[in-house]
């Protein structure tokens, strides 16, 4: 199982992705998620530069020794694109040793722990009753979990909200960063409305949850959290930024609203005080930024310890194979909550054929050997790399704000 090529695919169909490429002497090969949104080109230069030519040769069914030895070896350890880097080699390795025992990935893992894979939808609007009307459409199609976001009057553009109405938002909207502007009071005051127009519309069994995107102070965000209680969120996800994560000791005494945070985490130490003291709900770090399945368990198995379940990130800006690697491990997780959903365009999906499916609010895993994902690299190569950022949260002053 020695690895003969190794080699980065770029593509854009509609926005930035970031594929790894691993292959075998026998011919067997695996393919990992490298995108980091925005900072792409960092990750493939990471990749082509240090990574890659230490592979080459290596026996690619020691998934924890490269693992290792690419965390440890670097010397400069942790961080979103090292991590990044490493996520897209471990996928990669298990998408091979899942195809060389003919299974998929989630047999390998263990087996089932579940038959199919509870996904929440986006829902946004301009305002309440248009992000309501996408409630509804949404509700429709069999979701049984819907993330709210919705326009605040007196706050232009809020990160999270379509543009226009049936439309979904785009998380890298502009060549360089748009500048949006932030008022914590005027969100505050709205947003509580938005819950008691959903429950009083779609009543108490839908699951209801919110991204905050770390725009609040801890006392803020025990303020929301209590003020939203009666309405029975799912969760509330990324309420104050978490480089510190003594805040949630604050905002866990003031309020019984669930909390979900970990999209920008990649390593298990980046939780360990979260979970030790029972501060959090819910781990979000996808499989394609927090070490790949190698180091992602681990975090999850920590998790267990604390009744934290997993309900990782699934925007449009992990590709496809990150996605299809979650369901696998979603199937089998024994502590899963539930799997972020933003459906990928169709030019997406046909750069990266699959064979999870959606039905009636669930994935359902495929049996394909391996994580069931693959790249038409020859479609890739008709959509060239374009730059493309995340915008910055100004507040009404200028001040230069988190988001
Ligand atoms: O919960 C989410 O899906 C998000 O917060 C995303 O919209 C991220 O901001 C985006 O993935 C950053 O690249
Ligand atoms: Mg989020």
């Amino acid at each position: 199982m020695k690895i003969s090529d190794a080699y980065v695919i770029v593509t854009s169909p509609g926005r930035n992705f970031v594929t790894l490429k691993i292959v075998t002497e026998s011919g067997t090969y695996g393919i990992g998620d490298a995108t980091l949104n925005g900072r792409e080109m960092a990750v493939v230069a990471y990749l082509e530069e240090h990574v890659i030519p230490a592979l080459i040769g290596r026996d690619a069914s020691r998934i924890e020794d490269i693992w290792h030895y690419l965390y440890r070896g670097a010397y400069w350890r942790r961080g979103p694109v090292t991590m990044a880097a490493v996520s897209a080699v471990d996928l990669a390795l298990w998408d091979i040793k899942a195809k060389a025992a003919c299974m998929p990935l989630y047999q390998l893992l263990g087996g089932r722990s579940r038959e199919r894979v509870m996904t929440y939808a986006h829902c946004t609007g301009r305002d309440i009753e248009g992000c309501l009307a996408e409630v509804e459409k949404h509700v429709k199609l069999g979701y049984r979990a819907v993330r709210v976001q919705a326009g605040v009057p007196g706050i232009p553009t809020i990160y999270g909200v379509a543009k226009n109405a049936g439309e979904r938002y785009e998380p890298a909207d502009a060549e360089l960063p748009a500048e949006h502007v932030w008022s914590t009071e005027k969100y505050l005051n709205h947003v509580p409305k938005l819950f008691a127009a959903v429950r009083e519309r779609f009543g108490d069994e839908l699951h209801v949850l919110h991204d905050v995107h770390h725009r609040l102070t801890p006392i803020e965000a025990a303020r929301l959290g209590k003020a939203v209680e009666p309405y029975h969120l799912f969760w509330l996800e990324d309420c104050v930024p978490a480089e510190n994560q003594e805040s949630f000791r604050l905002i866990r005494q003031h309020t019984t609203t669930p909390l979900a945070v970990g999209e920008v985490f990649n390593s298990i130490h980046d939780y360990r005080e979260l979970l030790e003291n029972q501060w959090i709900d819910y781990i979000r770090t996808p499989l394609s930024h927090g070490g790949g399945i190698t180091h992602v368990r681990r975090i999850a198995d920590l998790a267990g310890l604390y009744h934290v379940r997993t309900g990782f990130h699934g925007p449009t800006d992990l590709s496809p194979v990150c996605l299809g690697a979650a369901i696998h491990f979603d199937t089998w997780v024994p502590n899963f909550g539930i799997q972020e959903h933003m459906p990928h365009t169709s030019e997406t999906d046909a750069v990266f054929p699959h064979d999870y499916r959606f039905e009636d609010g669930h994935f359902l895993v495929g049996e394909a050997p391996g994580h069931g994902v693959d790249i038409d690299e020859a479609l890739a190569k008709q959509y060239p790399y374009k730059r493309a950022s995340l915008p910055v949260n100004r507040l009404e002053d200028g001040t230069l704000w988190h988001w």
